[in-house]
């Protein structure tokens, strides 16, 4: 994207530089977020500048940057993401300190040597874990037991993080301390506010603009003194961030921690998913072959394969598995259990398997209304090519589809006329620029992992006649619009 700098100012002490930049397009419905790394360019020179976005309007960019930009004034610029920033060298590193320094670990992970149990370890669990069902308790046990690692496989909903913040807080009476990570901020995060609920005390670290706002209170304090901070980090039995925050805090250099869990580990490539396990004596990985893998250029590249799915398959006999879920009703259930699952997801208990919106449409227009169908069916599919093709219009560098939002914000208009409150109700949609065109909660379909809500609207964008539909042909994508509505 090319933009024209319009504030250059020094801050003064810190050799940064705080840059505004306009543009032609709008900042809002870029790739970045506040916080990314970036890479300004100019007409034949690459990465005149490294910093990171500071804050991104509808009209204009600020960041600091390494360097005074004052002699490109009159050249326009060119803001990239820093892919790179700390990912290749923290991954090399990672994977030279394996090699050299991590006898026991590699060989467990490059030359998948079995991992070892302590079955004569027990546990007793206490009524505050009445809740958990037997597939639960089994994998908590496996973890205390495990001298090693333990791979945890569950299905969608089927209560991965309420194991995890239970585990925890097992872990914690038992005098350890745990690192939590994650792939994304929100899978960290969802671990954390159930940690929260069991009033245990833990360490977020993270760009805070990234943290769920109820979790602020656990962000790293300002500190005055080397001795303060000291203090604090080792106080704290429970640090959590994602796999690659790892990279970018000092706690991580003196630190190592009994136990680390890497939740959504099928999602983070190897090299990566080493970075928290070189900071403990025992790992979890926790995960799902059939949701995201790794997101690497090429399918058929090696990276594709992550660590959980190489143990997974190395030691299928040492896998725990859930396969209780507590999200779908019935039907959603049977769907995903056709399309996925083989017949292995099962409805925790009948309430479950028949929950249901229970909404009567008033709507008198005719049998075939697709508002009468979307009331009475807990699964619909809607085709809009029998209107026309080629819906959808590129914007930017994303593509939406303006017919189809509104037809989703008219389902949601007439569902909460039926009485179904706005915040049961979340679209999906594979494109950024299409979540914007929403009346209610929209998410990217990555982005909403972990997460769900009673209604799921999913909002798919492509509609053209060479029938493209490139990144929603991603069976592992579909999953996740499909396995996380309740009703
Ligand atoms: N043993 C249980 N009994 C009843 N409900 C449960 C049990 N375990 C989890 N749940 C409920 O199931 C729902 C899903 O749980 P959770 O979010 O822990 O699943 P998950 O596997 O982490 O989900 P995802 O697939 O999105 O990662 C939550 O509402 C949770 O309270």
């Amino acid at each position: 994207m090319d933009y024209c700098i319009e504030d250059k100012t020094k801050i003064s002490g810190f050799g940064r530089f705080k840059c505004k930049f306009r543009g032609t397009r709008k900042f809002t419905e870029s790739v970045f977020n506040v916080g990314d790394p970036i890479v300004i360019s100019v007409s034949g020179k690459f990465s005149i500048a490294i910093g990171y976005a500071t804050v991104i309007d509808k009209e204009s960019f600020e960041c600091f940057v390494d360097r005074n930009l004052n002699k490109y004034t009159n050249n326009t610029f060119r803001i990239d993401k820093d892919e790179l920033s700390s990912g290749w060298s923290s991954v090399r590193n990672n994977l030279v300190q394996l090699l050299m320094k991590e006898e026991k670990l590699k060989r467990l992970i490059a030359d998948l040597e079995k991992p070892i149990f302590s079955l004569n370890k027990t546990i007793n669990f206490t009524n505050m874990h009445d809740d958990l069902n037997l597939d639960q308790k089994e994998a908590i046990k496996r973890v205390i037991q495990a001298e090693d690692y333990v791979m945890l496989l569950g299905m969608p909903g089927t209560g991965k993080s309420t194991l995890i913040a239970h585990l925890v807080s097992i872990l914690i009476n038992q005098g350890k301390s745990v690192l939590i990570t994650g792939y994304t901020h929100s899978s960290v995060d969802n671990i954390l506010l159930k940690l929260k609920q069991l009033n245990l005390d833990f360490l977020r670290l993270g760009n805070s603009e990234k943290i769920d706002p109820g979790l602020i209170d656990y962000v790293d304090p300002n500190f005055n003194s080397l001795d303060e901070i000291n203090k604090f980090y080792s106080t704290k039995k429970i640090v959590a961030c994602t796999c690659l925050g790892i990279f970018q805090h000092p706690i991580f250099k003196k630190r190592k921690f009994d136990v680390c869990i890497v939740d959504e580990a099928s999602q983070v490539t190897l090299p990566v998913c080493i970075g928290p396990l070189l900071h403990s004596n025992k790992f979890v990985l926790v995960g799902d072959h059939y949701q995201l893998s790794p997101l690497t250029r090429s399918s058929k590249n090696e990276l594709s394969k992550s660590l959980f799915k190489r143990l997974c398959e190395a030691h299928p006999n040492n896998i725990s598995r859930l396969s209780f879920q507590y999200r779908m009703n019935s039907d959603i259930s049977l769907l995903s259990n056709h399309l996925f699952y083989n017949f292995h997801l099962k409805c925790g208990n009948e309430k479950i398997a028949n929950q249901s919106l229970k909404i009567y449409s008033n709507c008198f227009c005719n049998s075939n209304c697709f508002i009468q169908l979307v009331c009475q069916s807990n699964v619909l599919f809607l085709n809009t090519d029998t209107i026309g093709l080629n819906l959808e219009q590129k914007q930017g560098d994303s593509i939406v589809n303006h017919f189809e939002a509104s037809l989703v914000n008219l389902i949601c208009k007439r569902l909460v006329y039926e009485n179904i409150d706005k915040n049961r109700i979340t679209v999906l949609s594979p494109f950024r620029s299409q979540c914007k065109l929403f009346d209610c909660e929209a998410s990217t379909i990555d982005k909403y992992q972990g997460k769900d809500n009673d209604v799921i609207i999913a909002s798919l964008v492509r509609s053209n006649d060479q029938s493209q539909v490139k990144c929603l042909f991603n069976i592992y994508r579909l999953e996740i619009c499909l396995n996380h509505g309740r009703d």
